[in-house]
């Protein structure tokens, strides 16, 4: 038995999601632990897998708050529990807060602990339980200090391996499969700039538009609503990016694995640095460096969308090279080390 253990936001829990679907595949047993106010108490209920929720504080570098601190105590405690009941060969940890918990009672038990990080800077969970872990994934190259190193290995970031023909992505989500679809991603929180800023530049257009607001904002910005433009809180991204002709999005390590992976061109338009301490920004950088993408200029953007659409070729084949396929298969290798 393997145990999962990540979340909080899509893009820590998906890539976990992956791994776990590519384990049953090959018959292992897995089970997962997410947080009880992570996206992943709403997904987990709707898949196959057997998983418990748990109180996790969220860890932040810059202040103790004491609320948090007690709910990490509570999920320490609880994670114990389910270590005790189910008694798991191997962790694999893809971080967040709700990944600490788990991770940090089974290397104090000696559990072996594969972590993985998705940004090109470690995350606080991440950085915290890397000491004792036996093993530290990456999505992409980074340099670390010798004695991190020497756990690394670049395994890439596990997406959901699933394309559909495009017409017939666009006819399932009821948009006419002749004509090209934008697709708007604010990420798994959606993003209150893009959805501000984006919709009175976009309609002129007349294009049709797929806007995912973010679960939070969806009455907020349903009046939006018309027949090409479509409002949804959260899609199913394998769904989507099959369907759309370009991508506009914030630059979060999920969704350009993803967007690599369905070879669909990108503007973007990264956290600010303040937010995130400058990971998107430089995940975004990263892209537009090799040609798949190009930086968002809310000043240009009917000239930048329409230069996109026109010649997608270049922006496809750019995004084909930075395609993370097979990670969850090397991710699942390596869990099987230790079993
Ligand atoms: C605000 C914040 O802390 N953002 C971080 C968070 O981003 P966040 O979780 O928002 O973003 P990512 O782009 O990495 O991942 C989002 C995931 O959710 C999925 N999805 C999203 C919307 C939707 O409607 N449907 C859907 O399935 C995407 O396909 C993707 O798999 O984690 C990322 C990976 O550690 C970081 O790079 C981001 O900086």
């Amino acid at each position: 038995m393997v145990l999962l253990t990540g979340g909080g936001t899509g893009g820590h829990l998906f890539p976990a999601l992956a791994v776990a679907e590519e384990l049953r595949r090959r018959g292992h047993e897995v089970f997962y632990l997410g947080a009880q106010e992570g996206l992943e108490a709403r997904l987990l209920p709707k898949t196959p897998l057997p998983h418990a929720l748990i109180p996790a504080g969220k860890l932040d570098r810059s202040a103790f708050r004491p609320g948090e601190a007690w709910r990490l105590l509570q999920g320490l405690g609880v994670a114990r529990a389910v270590l005790k009941a189910r008694r798991p060969k191997a962790v694999l940890s893809t971080g967040g807060y709700a990944g600490f918990p788990g991770a940090f009672v089974a290397e104090l038990q000696g559990v072996p602990v594969l972590l993985h990080e998705q940004n090109a800077k470690l995350g606080l969970a991440v950085k915290l339980l890397v000491p004792l872990s036996r093993g530290l994934a990456l999505s992409v190259p980074l340099s670390l200090p010798p004695r991190l190193g020497a756990k690394a290995r670049v395994v890439g970031y596990p997406v959901r391996e699933v394309r559909y023909p495009k017409e017939e992505a666009k006819a399932r989500l009821g948009f006419d499969p002749k004509k090209p679809l934008l697709l708007v991603l604010g990420g798994s929180q959606g993003s209150l700039e893009l959805n501000e800023k984006l919709p009175p530049l976009l309609k002129p257009l007349g294009l049709p538009v797929l806007h995912q607001v973010g679960e939070r904002w969806v009455e907020r910005y349903r009046h939006l609503e018309e027949e090409a433009y479509r409002i949804r809180g959260f899609v199913e991204a394998p769904l989507a990016m099959s369907a759309a002709d370009l991508l506009l999005a914030r630059a979060g390590a999920g969704t350009l694995a993803e967007a690599a992976f369905h070879r669909l061109p990108a503007l973007l338009f990264p956290l600010p640095q303040s937010l995130d301490g400058g990971a998107q920004r430089a995940n975004a950088r990263a892209y537009e460096k090799a040609g798949a993408a190009r930086l968002g200029d809310y000043a240009r953007l009917a000239q930048q969308v329409e230069a996109m659409l026109q010649n997608p070729e270049p922006y496809r084949e750019a995004m084909g090279r930075l395609s993370p396929e097979g990670a969850a298969g090397r991710l699942a290798d390596w869990l099987e080390e230790f079993l």
